[in-house]
């Protein structure tokens, strides 16, 4: 087969490398980041770290010895470069993440010191000395006793986890029994340790502690940090920030207010100013985060109010602290925003596709950016244009020929404008005989949104590509996809997303029907054959319409990790927010939890579903996933389950993936009728 002709399938998926966020040196010449490679093979992933010169020149890899090296950040002298791994080095093997460093012009990396309970999150001191980071200690136990503890923990008979806590588990693994989050400080040419917050009662976030949680101020004096300020710890409670003085350890709340959320502090480059974000959460779980400003004063306000977009940390200042620097969603796509403080208007600084992370120093900003079009890459913004800075993927990218992808508008509920992408088969012709199978492609959340974006493990042009071996016998199938943001998606205003609680189901199904009609009165539809697919919330929305479309309109279902019974549900980790999106708990008000729930619809389901879930899924626990295929197969229903012991709410293993578009092109095709 020529090149650029080849079917792009799940091995030349996992055959890409997976660029990680860029972390910029002092004069922004060069960037450091993670590249991820996997072997479908040995099934293994290897991370390494690789620089990109912004100025031009080939990318270098810069770590070869690590399997796992990852979070590069550059040290504000320009140095070292500092990484957490797993490595085995001077006759230790490392139990735990640790910190390494390295010279960016090559060389041996060097362990800083050894934190017995490991290193998380981590930033560099503006002295390039020191470095603060997250570890979860025992509370109760001094720095020193911490090794001890560990000993004890992990030689004990027992496998029992036993907790009082509302927190407890978080996405695929249980928070640390008895462990709690504290900010440490490593001074990195001694390897000297201080647990900041060491004997006292101060942490950080529970579920996510992560280098958004924490900022340490240009002086270094002083580290910022969010934290929940109730006794019990819960997903959805309002966190409030304080600041920790470093050499002392005295604390200050510098924030707190029940009727707000604030998170992601960062200080000014004069650290005279404190941006954060800040959520209203007294007039809304779903409220939309705001970014916000704190003075030395104590005085805050809110800048971005009348801006109806969901600011997303990292927030980053520009170098004359007129400007703050972040990714915000904006109708299906993801761009870096520069929003001026002085008149409160936020510019696009760079349009995606969809912008992952960035990073900025020395006057240049390299962001990470990705499209349905290619997976992510790195460039260098100049004025208004980019620049690309690798092209590690190119000649691999270069043996496929992708389809086109488009927005439409339709009218859906509520005669709203709703947005849906198409990803078409490469070579499609609208004004051509041929016609296409359609597969809906439902998107999680509810409060997210498909977009201009590469998908890792829903690829959307994996879906698009023809099989060379035709739709029975192929990995890739010729599908125009169809990627519906209904409403409650994000990125299209705060009412739009917020206009479904309390009704889940209705909207979504009315849109997504919609969607079907439109495709329906286009030539190109083959409307013997479209599919519906989705996971998590996506999966929720095929198992509604199972028990809602009438029989016959869509020949298959794949419901993967999907959401069933929502009383079952409070088995899952966020289990908090229910109540405030379904606008009852179960015990309240069961009819109303009841009708929002797919299974209470079962006695109508026909359609034949494949249902796919992970043991490790812990926001959708794997039961949902049973009940929905156990009530398929006792309605006589034709169905499959693809269970996995080993996966979470995603499915992450190469193998298991492949597996995965087996599984979900073979089912799909069995169902349809031949192509015409
Ligand atoms: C407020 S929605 C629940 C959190 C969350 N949203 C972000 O994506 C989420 O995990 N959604 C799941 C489905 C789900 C919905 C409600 C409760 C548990 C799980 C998803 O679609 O990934």
């Amino acid at each position: 087969m020529s090149k650029a002709t080849r079917p792009f399938d799940v091995n030349a998926l996992w055959a890409l490398d997976r660029i990680g966020a860029p972390s910029l040196c002092p004069d922004g010449a060069q960037a450091v980041a993670a590249v991820t490679r996997y072997d479908m093979e040995t099934n293994q992933a290897r991370a390494s770290l690789w620089l990109f010169s912004t100025l031009g020149g080939a990318p270098r890899r810069l770590t070869e010895a690590g399997d796992k090296d990852g979070n590069p950040q550059w040290s504000p002298r320009g140095d070292l470069v500092a990484f957490t791994a797993r490595r085995e080095q001077g006759g230790h093997k490392d139990e735990e993440p640790q910190l390494y460093v390295i010279a960016p012009d090559g060389g041996e990396a060097r362990r800083v010191g050894r934190v017995p309970t490991g290193v998380d999150a981590f930033k560099w001191f503006p002295d390039g000395r020191r470095i603060a980071f997250v570890s979860w200690v025992w509370p109760d136990r001094k720095a020193a006793g911490q090794a001890e503890a560990l000993r004890e923990f992990k030689a004990r008979k027992e496998t029992a986890y036993v907790t009082d806590e509302a927190l407890y588990r978080y996405w695929d693994h249980h928070l640390p029994a008895g462990r709690v989050p504290h900010l440490h400080v490593i001074d990195i040419d001694t390897g000297r340790l201080r647990d900041l917050f060491e004997g006292s009662d101060w942490e950080l976030e529970r579920a996510e502690p992560n280098a958004q949680s924490f900022d340490i101020s240009p002086d270094g004096r002083r580290i910022a940090f969010a934290f929940d300020p109730a006794a019990d710890k819960r997903l959805d409670n309002r966190f409030a920030l304080a600041e920790i003085d470093v050499r002392t350890r005295r604390v200050q709340t510098l924030l707190q207010d029940g009727d707000w959320d604030f998170t992601a502090p960062r200080y000014s480059g004069s650290g005279a100013h404190l941006a954060f974000l800040a959520s209203h959460q007294a007039l809304g779980h779903n409220q939309p985060h705001r970014l916000a400003v704190l003075d030395q004063q104590g005085r805050w306000a809110v800048f971005s109010d009348d801006w109806d977009h969901d600011v997303a940390a990292p927030l980053q200042w520009a170098e004359d602290d007129q400007a703050v620097l972040f990714a915000a969603e904006e109708r299906g796509r993801r761009h870096l925003w520069r929003f001026a403080l002085g008149d409160r208007q936020a510019q696009r600084a760079f349009e995606g596709g969809h912008v992952g992370a960035f990073a900025h120093a020395g006057g240049l900003t390299v962001v990470n950016h990705d499209s349905v079009q290619f997976p992510p890459r790195l460039s260098v913004l100049e004025g208004s244009s980019a620049q690309r800075i690798e092209t590690l993927n190119d000649e691999r990218l270069a043996a496929h020929r992708f389809g086109r992808h488009e927005e439409v508008t339709i009218t859906g509920a509520r005669g709203d404008a709703v947005q849906m992408w198409l990803i078409y088969p490469p070579g499609f012709d609208a004004k051509a005989k041929k016609k296409w199978p359609v597969m809906h492609v439902i998107h999680g959340g509810p409060h997210t949104a498909f977009g201009d974006s590469w998908h890792w493990r829903w690829n959307h042009q994996v879906f698009a590509s023809p099989s060379p071996l035709g739709t029975a016998g192929g990995t890739a199938q010729g599908y125009v996809v169809a990627c519906v943001n209904y409403h409650g998606s994000s990125s299209f205003g705060h009412e739009f997303l917020d206009s479904i609680t309390g009704r889940w189901g209705e909207y979504e199904l009315q849109d997504v029907e919609a969607a079907t009609d439109w495709l329906l009165k286009k030539p190109w539809v083959d409307r013997q054959r479209i599919v519906a697919t989705g996971g998590s919330y996506g999966g929720y929305m095929v198992a509604w319409m199972n028990g809602h479309v009438k029989p016959g309109r869509y020949q298959a279902y794949v419901c993967h990790a999907g959401c069933y019974d929502w009383q079952a549900m409070y088995a899952d980790d966020a289990y908090s927010w229910h109540r405030k999106e379904l606008g009852a708990a179960y015990w309240e008000d069961p009819a109303r939890v009841a009708a929002q729930s797919p299974h209470s619809f079962a006695q109508h389901f026909r359609t034949p579903t494949l249902v796919v879930h992970g043991a490790l899924d812990y926001r959708v626990p794997d039961a949902q996933g049973l009940a929905y295929y156990n009530t398929l197969k006792s309605l006589g229903v034709p169905a499959r389950l693809v269970w996995f012991p080993d996966e979470n709410h995603w499915i992450l293993k190469p193998r298991n993936s492949r597996l995965w578009y087996g599984e979900f092109f073979g089912w799909l095709s069995r169902h349809l009728p031949k192509g015409r």
